[in-house]
């Protein structure tokens, strides 16, 4: 059996990982561009010792998909940074709302008073919840912001739900799928009549049930430290690309065959298997396992699954401005954390800044990262502003939010166009469609990476994992 990887993303590499582990060789990744990694791309400059990330920064090492990601790490061997619960940027989450910086509870006492931007203390969101009517959502499904508001009250959903989805996907809370944050509590309320009920009758319930048991991820050397030394995320000595780059060089070293700036541009399956058309030939393999975004893969069926390509088209992305910013010295003499979100209803086009320096050591220097756009690009960048144009747009946020009154020494702007895929209303049942039409046509086909099972960095690796997992056995490589 031949299989090959498309895309050279985390999601792919992984994917290959997990193969080459399940079935050994011969296995080949295609990755049309000239490097691996996908969005996580870190730019160091030890001379000056701080770092730049354009993509995302941490992985949080919690839960089974923690304890997944970890286990990988620990097989490449990669020096870890971990950032413990007790630390600042673990503790401090701030909001920019209503002209001012407001700092979130980050302990049970804080639910007990009233601090902006909230207008009564947040324990009477839990009083909503008691007394609010449960209603049956169509579809089983709704948009986190209307279940937030029905649960817990307005406030809550702009200024706790909105802003929090904008920091893990730049999306609008109105237009996100409540299944894809907070699935357990939302079939909580449908099957109880709220989600403080529903918690309560679920804990009663646990008591009274047998626990799962332990995976064997969950007993890696690193999940127990970060366990004992109760870490809330870790990053890498290096930056996080660090991660794509060892996994690239475990599976090179592996005779995998990992080819660069070799992009599939059409897939045209048969009774046999499926036909690669690469850069300077037409290959035959057995299966694919893809870790494109939809929109990309949607063009490699067209032809064939027109169908299947207009379901994938329907997952849409947003694109993100990323403003990494150094200063000299220490400009974050008010605020400490790991940074600020905007939320949404302030109108303003960044959707967060993260103190970067606050943490990770940068020898003194201020780091700052500025997202801006998200599903709110095109209001605000339709008319594709010049790098520069994008850099002063963040700079006099960075000036009026964070009152920093330097010049930054060095600065760097990237644009990701459709870089986050949005789990929209009706997510789960379009994923749940899409995998329908394969197994119905049998195609050789399996899908992993951000556009179906999470966006998140343990989650693509463990979907990545799934999909491996699920191949019969059937299919072993002869090595
Ligand atoms: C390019 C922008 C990104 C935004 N979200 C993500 C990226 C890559 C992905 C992401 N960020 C977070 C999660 C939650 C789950 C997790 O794995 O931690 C996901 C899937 C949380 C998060 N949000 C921000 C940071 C620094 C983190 C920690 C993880 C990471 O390093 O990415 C800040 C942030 N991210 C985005 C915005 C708009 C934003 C605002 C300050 C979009």
């Amino acid at each position: 059996m031949t299989t090959a990887v498309l895309g050279g993303g985390i999601s792919g590499l992984s994917a290959g990982y997990y193969l080459l582990r399940r079935f050994g060789k011969p296995l080949t990744i295609y990755e049309a561009s000239p490097r691996v990694g996908g969005w996580i791309r870190s730019e160091t400059h030890k001379d000056r010792g701080f770092l730049f990330e354009s993509g995302p920064r941490t992985i949080r090492p919690v839960g089974l998909p923690g304890a997944n990601t970890m286990e990988i790490v620990e097989q490449l061997n990669l020096p870890v940074r971990a950032i413990p619960r007790s630390h600042v940027a673990a503790k401090n989450r701030m909001l920019y709302a209503k002209g001012q910086v407001c700092m979130l509870p980050n302990s049970p006492m804080g639910l007990f008073g009233t601090k902006p931007p909230f207008s009564q203390p947040l324990y009477k969101a839990f009083i909503h919840d008691l007394l609010a009517k449960s209603t049956l959502a169509k579809h089983g499904d709704e948009s986190i912001y209307s279940f937030a508001e029905r649960r817990f009250g307005k406030e809550i959903a702009d200024y706790a739900i909105s802003p929090m989805i904008c920091g893990i996907c730049a999306g609008d809370a109105r237009e996100i799928s409540v299944r894809f944050l907070m699935d357990g509590l939302f079939e909580k309320e449908q099957k109880y009549g709220g989600v403080l009920k529903g918690l309560f009758y679920a804990r009663y319930k646990e008591k009274n049930s047998t626990k799962p048991g332990i995976f064997a991820q969950e007993q890696t050397k690193m999940y127990l430290q970060s366990k004992q030394e109760k870490w809330a995320m870790y990053g890498m000595d290096g930056g996080l690309e660090q991660l794509p780059r060892a996994l690239r060089k475990y599976l090179g070293e592996n005779d995998v065959n990992v080819q660069l700036s070799n992009p599939c541009r059409n897939l045209t399956f048969s009774d046999n298997g499926v036909r690669l058309s690469l850069r300077d030939a037409d290959l035959p393999v057995d299966h694919v396992i893809s870790s494109l975004p939809a929109y990309r893969l949607a063009a490699l069926v067209k032809q064939q699954h027109p169908s299947l390509s207009a379901q994938l088209l329907d997952i849409p992305y947003v694109d993100v401005v990323v403003v990494n910013i150094q200063f000299e010295g220490n400009n974050l003499l008010k605020q400490n954390g790991f940074g600020l979100l905007v939320p949404p209803c302030e109108q303003l086009p960044v959707l967060g800044v993260i103190f970067d320096s606050c943490c990770f050591d940068m020898d003194g220097n201020t780091i700052l990262t500025v997202m801006m756009g998200g599903r709110w690009f095109d209001q605000w960048f339709s008319d594709q502003p010049s790098p520069k144009k994008l850099l002063d747009t963040a700079l006099r946020y960075v000036r009026q939010i964070l009152e920093i009154k330097e010049d930054p020494k060095f600065c760097r702007v990237h644009t990701h166009h459709k870089c986050i895929p949005q789990y929209t209303v009706g997510h789960k049942h379009r994923v749940a469609n899409i995998r329908k039409y394969i197994k119905t046509y049998k195609l050789p086909l399996s899908l992993c990476g951000a556009a179906f099972d999470g966006v998140g960095i343990n989650d693509v690796i463990l979907s990545a994992r799934r999909q491996v997992e699920a191949l019969p056995q059937s299919f072993s490589h002869p090595t």
